[in-house]
Parts: structure tokens; C-alpha cells; sequence
């Protein structure tokens, strides 16, 4: 929990030991206070060095207590005698001083940081403010803009910009303990006055327009944080710092966070933080699991296709350091690509202060026989089954045959491609989200034929470029694409029953989505979904004349998109989709009066009386309509747990993770709310099956609505894919 030993004859050295992050938990918590206070009361001590064990100084409170019952001694207490001691304290920090560990370094008079270190202050991303004094020491340390920054977004800053900041009294590459300790000694020695190092005894040196940057920086969070409480509460706890004395400010800032720490925003960040993690602990009903399989080494990789997607994932690759063999099939395509690669890697390297992009790991081609040599290939080429069954079969022939097949398909079946090939073990899919080189998410979709290795190995190459990879099984759109297909349905159908696209995106976006549902479609394309459409037989020649236009096997279908498409309303790239852009290629969407008339003449030549819809129903229907498809999901074992179909929506779908993901927030709205909403829904819009409520979620209910990490006990398993 945290050791004492004693070093040089009177520095006094306190370790934290809580592995893996030394998180301060109520064990460790009770553990520093009673032997600070043992260093401090010692007569023969005249100077204490606080460190972390196994290179680390400390990740801050222990994420799992929130929420439970409070229980050892609090911070605050802790941090004002080590702040108020007449002996000097220094931290020594290695690895990450963070949250709460933060804190406690800036109770201590001297921080002496490792180059390598990394502090910051990210409790907004946990729903909460730093409530053990961060938030009235550190803008009395920085100023308030500075703090204003770190404390509104997160971020984590190096031991060198601390140092700039003044954060850190001294950076070092060597041995940041042993540094400490000499450091100790040698302010014993001199008796330098600890009062100006104590910073809650510090008069803010405010400047004037402090006033006006806490509200320039208010207006700025509230723009940004689409719902979420946390920033704003962050900026209101920096404004106690600059206009209180500490004491009162102190009492504000526990106001604060009292207000904040059993809020549901809190827990649904909470949630997402372990639901990250945990998406990394995979396993296959062979008994497979992220613990026991090795991913092969990835050296050298194959990028085929180098349209939006494969620029992405080259670009990727290559930030990594990872050599890429990028083919494609065409000259001019080609020429683009690359065009297209070396453009965002410069912008990069730009962005970093680095004047050399690594340029020098890429190779383009227009010969898939250079692929002879590669380690793993990613295919990113149309969403076209027979093309890609061609690139596979050849790949076969070209590739060593060790070489993982991988396809970046967004919902096309991988099994279907690893039995063209000879190697149906090495293949797998990996879903990269537009733009590949910035969206977090990877699904990994693993087939009835893929090996531990390979789930393994594309896990492991998704790691290394920074992504959040999940395990999902293989079915018609996967997790994400599956679920987000109802939502795009429900949408469709509150226009046709009187919705406009810009209302339907404003409730979204006051619900805290990045976008709302039709920009997001205008971004991406709206002949995206015609082509899978048309693929899926939903439109084109086969589908019977007789068949009514608003009725697609066997349910309700909505044609607004197709008839967008057949005018030539792709969305952004026209300049004309659900709204209206200034020029093709326009970002800036407007309301188009045409689409109104649009669709108001599509009611009538259906008959359809529109009506005023309310904006709980545009949520209900749309976040309801995913949740019962995940549950269905999670019922054929496409996803091993809920959490993973959170962790999809959150990095990959813009879903607000102050509400957890759609499985989360139908479990803080209420299973039971949830089935009978659902049950209303589909008694109205019986032409809509998939309205109707899953098995999972009505046993979910039966059974007293469990909390989400036991929904999995209540699936019966016919036949699991992970
Ligand atoms: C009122 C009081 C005021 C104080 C408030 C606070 O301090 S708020 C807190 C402010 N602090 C934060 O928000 C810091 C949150 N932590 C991080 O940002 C990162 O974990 C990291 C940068 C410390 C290490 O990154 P990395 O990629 O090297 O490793 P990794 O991320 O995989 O983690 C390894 C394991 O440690 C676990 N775990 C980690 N931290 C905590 C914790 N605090 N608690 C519990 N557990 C924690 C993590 O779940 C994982 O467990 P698993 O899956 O192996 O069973």
C-alpha cells in the first residue's frame, strides 16, 4: 500500500505500492496518512520524499470505489499537513502523477519529475472535478488560464511543458528518487522558507482579465461539452479559485464535487473507462483469450485499395512505424492516393514540429506481386463481394503463406472471403471508421475459421496504432453497422410522419451526439448505403415490380434516401443531401425549403398526415431501436458483452460517452421503461419488427433488471460467436 524506510539519516522516503498504477484506494489512502504522519512527527527527519513503486508516482483515486459507500481517511486532510509541515516534502515523480496523485504532488513544496513522466488532472473525462484542492492550487500555481486548459480537457502534459508551466521544479533522466533525495538534502541545508511553496498560502497572482477568460473559456466549454456537466462545473470551481480566498474556495470546490460524484454522468464515464479496457480482454469459444494467444510480429503490411479508407489506414500504419506496402490498381487512382497520403503525413509531421514525415516506410505499386513479402494484408477496396473475392483468391497466390488476410469490410460476411482462400484461419476482418487515420474504433470481426493468432495479432496491430479494438463475430453489418441500420430506419421514418431532417439532428445533438444522424449521412455519402442496398437486393431489378415502394421483405421500408440518390443527392460531395451546401464539397449545412417540399409531397402521394413529433420520441425511437438490436446481438453472441457494444458507439459513432453507449443508457433509463416504450412503439408501427422487444431484454426485465456486467448470465447461448 505504501512503505516507509529511511534514507541519508534523516529524509524520511514514503513509497506508494498499489499496483499496477498505485491508485489510492481507501487501504492506501489510511496507509500515507498514518505514515506521513509518522515522518512528520519523527524528530530525526527533517525532510520527506514521496515516490510511487515500479516507476510509477500514482494514477489518482481508485476508479472503482466511486460510487460505493465512502470508507478510509480523505485526501484533503492529508494534503494540508503535508502542505502545512515545517519539514520539507518533495515529490519524486516517475511514470504518471495524476488525478488525486496530482493532487498530492501540489501539497508537496518541490516535484522533481522524470523526463518520461506525464501529469495532468483528468477527472472531467471521469465526470468529476479535481475535488482534493487541484482545482484552487493549480491555477494558484499556472495562472488561470493555463489551469483553465488542463483542467477543462484533461490533457495530460509531459515533465517538459510541466516544467514550462511551472508545474515541476526540475526534469531529470536519470534516477528521479535518488535526484529527490539530494534534492531534500540540500533544502534542509540552506532552510529555504517553505511559505512561498505552500500554494494554497499563495494570493492568486490573477491577472486583470481573469474575469474575462473564465468566461470566454465558459462559453467555449459549453459549446464543446454537448451536455456534458463536468467542464462547466470545472470552470465554476477555477472561478472559486480566482475569486475566493482558498479556504472558501476549498468549500466551493467540495460543493462542487459533492454535487458531481454520484451524478449519472459520473458513472457513465466511469463505465466507459473500464469498458475500454476491458473490450482489450477478448475471448473465442475455443477457450482463446487475449491472455493465452500470441499475435505474430507485424513488420511489414499490405495496404490494397487506396480510396478514402485505405489512405486512412496507410497513413496509420505508417505513424506507427510500421513499413507499408500500399497497392493500387489503377495509375491515376493511384497518383491520387499517394498524393493524398503524403499530403496528411506532412500536415502531421507539421502539426508535431517534425520537418521529415517517415516517407520512407511507404512504397506504392501497381503490382500485387509486391505483396510477396509482407507480414499482413489490409484490403480496402470497394464494398463489392465478387471484387474482393477475386483480391483474396490472388492474394493466396502472391502472398507468403504465413500472411494474415485481413479485410477493412464494414459489414460484408469475412467468412464468405476466408473460405476462397487457402488460409480461412488467417483471415479476418478489421473495420477501420472514416477517417481511418483519426477515428479510435477497430472492429475486429473474427470468422467461424479464425485462429487465436490472428484475432491476436490484428488486436495487438490495432494497439500499436492507437485504436480501441473490439472482438465482435461475423453478421451482416457486425455490431456497429447492424445496429446503426435501425437507427438510420427510425430516422427515415419520422420524416416520412412529419419530421424535418434538421429537427431530427437537433434533438440528437442536444442529446449529445457529435452529429446528428442526417449530417453525418451527408458527410459520408448517401450512395453509401444505396450501394449496400442495392447489394442486399433491397432496390434494383430483382426486386418484384408488385411490391409496394414503403414495404421491403416483409416490413416497413423507407425510400426517402434512394429517391435522394436517383436525383443525384449524395450529401456533402453534390452539395445537396438532407440539407443544402454552398458548393459541392461545402462543410456548412443549411435547412433546404426543397427538401421540405420534398417530403411534403412524398406524404401526400403516400397518404401520409403528418404530424408534430416530439423530441423524447425522436430519442426514444432511435436510442431504443439500437439498444433491442443489441440485446438481440448480444444474444447470438455477436458481442461478448454490452460494454463492447458501448465502447463501438462511443469511439466510432459519435455516441455521448456522458450517456455510457446505448446499451448503458438503456439501463440508466430503465430495462423496464425500455420494453414498455418499445411495446408502445410497436403496437403503433407493427409493420416495423424490429420494434418489437428482444427475448434478452424481456428476461432482462423478468429477472429485476440486472446491472449490465450480469446481463450476460441471462443469455442463452444457442450458438456464440466469441
Ligand atoms: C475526490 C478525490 C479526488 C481524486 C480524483 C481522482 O483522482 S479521479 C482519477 C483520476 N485518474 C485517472 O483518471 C487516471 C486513469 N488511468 C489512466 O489514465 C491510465 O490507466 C494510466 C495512464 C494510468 C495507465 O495507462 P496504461 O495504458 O498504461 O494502463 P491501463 O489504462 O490499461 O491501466 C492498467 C490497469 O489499471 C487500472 N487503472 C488505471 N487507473 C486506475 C485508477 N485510477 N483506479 C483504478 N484502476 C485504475 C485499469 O483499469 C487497468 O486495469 P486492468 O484492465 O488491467 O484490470
Amino acid at each position: 500500500m505504501a512503505r516507509y524506510s529511511r534514507t541519508e539519516g534523516t529524509i524520511a522516503l514514503i513509497t506508494l505500492s498499489n499496483p499496477p498504477v498505485n491508485a489510492l484506494g481507501a487501504a492506501v489512502r489510511r496507509t500515507i496518512t498514518d505514515i506521513m504522519h509518522r515522518a512528520l512527527t519523527d524528530g530525526e527527519v527533517k525532510a520527506v520524499v514521496l515516490c510511487g513503486e515500479n516507476g510509477t508516482f500514482c494514477a489518482g483515486a481508485d476508479i472503482r470505489e466511486f460510487g460505493k459507500p465512502p470508507s478510509g481517511p480523505a485526501l484533503v486532510p492529508l494534503i494540508h499537513d503535508m502542505e502545512a509541515s515545517e519539514k520539507p516534502v518533495v515529490a519524486a515523480i516517475e511514470g504518471v502523477a495524476l488525478g488525486g496523485g496530482l493532487e498530492i504532488a501540489l501539497g508537496c513544496h518541490y516535484r522533481i519529475a522524470h523526463a518520461k513522466a506525464r501529469l495532468g488532472f483528468p477527472e472531467v473525462m471521469l465526470g468529476l472535478i479535481p475535488g482534493a484542492g487541484g482545482s484552487q492550487r493549480l491555477p494558484r500555481l499556472i495562472g488561470i488560464p493555463a489551469a483553465l486548459e488542463l483542467i477543462t480537457t484533461g490533457r495530460l502534459v509531459s515533465a517538459q511543458e510541466a516544467l514550462k508551466l511551472g508545474i515541476v521544479d526540475q526534469v531529470v533522466d536519470g534516477n528521479t528518487i535518488e535526484t529527490a533525495v539530494k534534492f531534500a538534502l540540500n533544502v534542509i541545508g540552506v532552510c529555504r522558507p517553505l511559505l512561498s511553496r505552500r500554494l494554497s498560502e499563495r494570493t492568486p497572482a490573477f491577472s486583470v482579465d481573469a474575469a474575462a477568460v473564465l468566461e470566454e473559456g465558459m462559453a467555449r466549454v459549453k459549446q464543446r461539452a454537448r451536455g456534458a456537466f463536468a467542464p462547466v462545473v470545472c470552470v465554476q470551481a477555477l472561478r472559486a479559485a480566482a475569486t475566493l480566498p482558498y479556504s472558501r474556495g476549498m468549500e466551493t470546490e467540495e460543493q462542487l464535487i459533492n454535487m458531481l460524484i454520484d451524478s449519472s454522468q459520473a458513472r457513465a464515464l466511469q463505465y466507459c473507462f473500464f469498458a475500454q479496457r476491458n473490450a482489450r480482454k477478448w475471448s473465442l469459444p475455443s477457450g482463446a483469450r487475449w491472455n493465452n494467444s500470441k499475435p505474430r510480429a507485424v513488420h511489414r503490411v499490405g495496404v490494397v485499395g487506396l480510396g478514402t479508407m485505405g489512405r486512412g489506414i496507410t497513413v496509420s500504419l505508417v505513424k506507427a512505424g510500421i513499413s507499408v506496402v500500399a497497392v493500387e490498381m489503377e495509375e491515376k487512382q493511384m497518383d491520387l492516393g499517394m498524393r493524398a497520403v503524403l499530403g496528411m503525413l506532412e500536415r502531421d509531421a507539421q502539426r508535431r514540429g517534425d520537418t521529415r514525415p517517415p516517407t520512407h516506410l511507404l512504397t506504392f505499386t501497381l503490382s500485387l506481386q509486391q505483396l510477396g513479402n509482407v507480414d499482413l494484408v489490409i484490403e480496402a477496396v470497394f464494398e463489392d463481394m465478387a471484387l474482393k473475392k477475386r483480391l483474396f483468391t490472388e492474394l493466396c497466390n502472391v502472398c507468403k503463406p504465413s500472411t494474415l488476410l485481413c479485410t477493412n469490410t464494414s459489414g460484408l460476411d469475412v467468412d464468405a472471403l476466408a473460405v476462397v482462400t487457402h488460409r480461412r484461419s488467417l483471415v479476418v476482418g478489421m473495420h477501420f471508421f472514416a477517417p481511418a487515420n483519426v477515428m479510435k474504433l477497430l472492429e475486429v470481426v473474427c470468422g467461424p475459421h479464425s485462429s487465436a493468432e490472428a484475432v491476436a495479432t490484428a488486436m495487438t496491430l490495432g494497439k500499436r496504432l492507437g485504436k480501441v479494438g473490439v472482438v465482435v463475430g461475423n453478421c451482416p453489418g457486425f455490431v456497429g453497422n447492424r445496429m446503426m441500420k435501425l437507427y438510420l430506419d427510425q430516422a427515415y421514418f419520422l420524416l416520412e410522419e412529419g419530421a424535418a431532417p434538421e429537427q431530427v439532428d437537433q434533438v440528437l445533438e442536444e442529446f449529445g451526439f457529435t452529429m446528428g444522424i442526417f449530417k453525418v449521412s451527408d458527410l459520408s455519402g448517401l450512395d453509401v448505403g444505396w450501394r449496400v442496398r442495392k447489394a442486399s437486393g433491397l432496390i434494383g431489378p430483382d426486386v418484384n415490380p408488385k411490391t409496394p415502394s414503403r414495404w421491403r421483405q416483409g416490413c416497413r421500408y423507407s425510400p426517402l434516401p434512394d429517391l435522394l440518390c436517383e436525383q443525384g443527392h449524395l450529401g456533402q460531395k453534390s452539395g445537396r443531401g438532407w440539407y443544402l451546401y454552398e458548393t459541392p464539397g461545402g462543410k456548412e449545412p443549411k435547412p433546404d425549403p426543397a427538401m421540405h417540399r420534398f417530403l411534403q409531397e412524398y406524404r401526400s402521394r403516400y397518404g401520409l398526415t403528418p404530424r408534430h413529433v416530439h423530441a423524447h420520441e425522436v430519442i426514444e425511437r432511435c436510442t431504443y431501436a439500437m439498444a433491442n438490436e443489441g440485446f438481440r446481438i448480444l444474444e447470438e453472441g455477436i458481442a461478448a458483452r454490452a460494454e463492447d457494444i458501448d465502447v463501438i458507439y462511443v469511439f466510432g459513432y459519435g455516441w455521448p460517452r456522458h450517456r455510457g453507449g446505448p446499451m448503458f443508457h438503456a439501463a440508466q433509463v430503465g430495462l423496464a421503461t425500455v420494453l414498455q416504450r418499445l411495446e408502445h412503439y410497436h403496437q403503433l408501427h407493427p409493420d416495423v419488427p424490429h420494434l418489437q422487444p428482444s427475448p434478452l431484454l424481456q428476461r432482462l426485465v423478468e429477472a429485476g433488471s440486472p446491472p449490465v456486467h450480469h446481463w450476460r448470465e441471462h443469455v442463452q447461448h444457442l450458438h456464440s460467436h466469441l
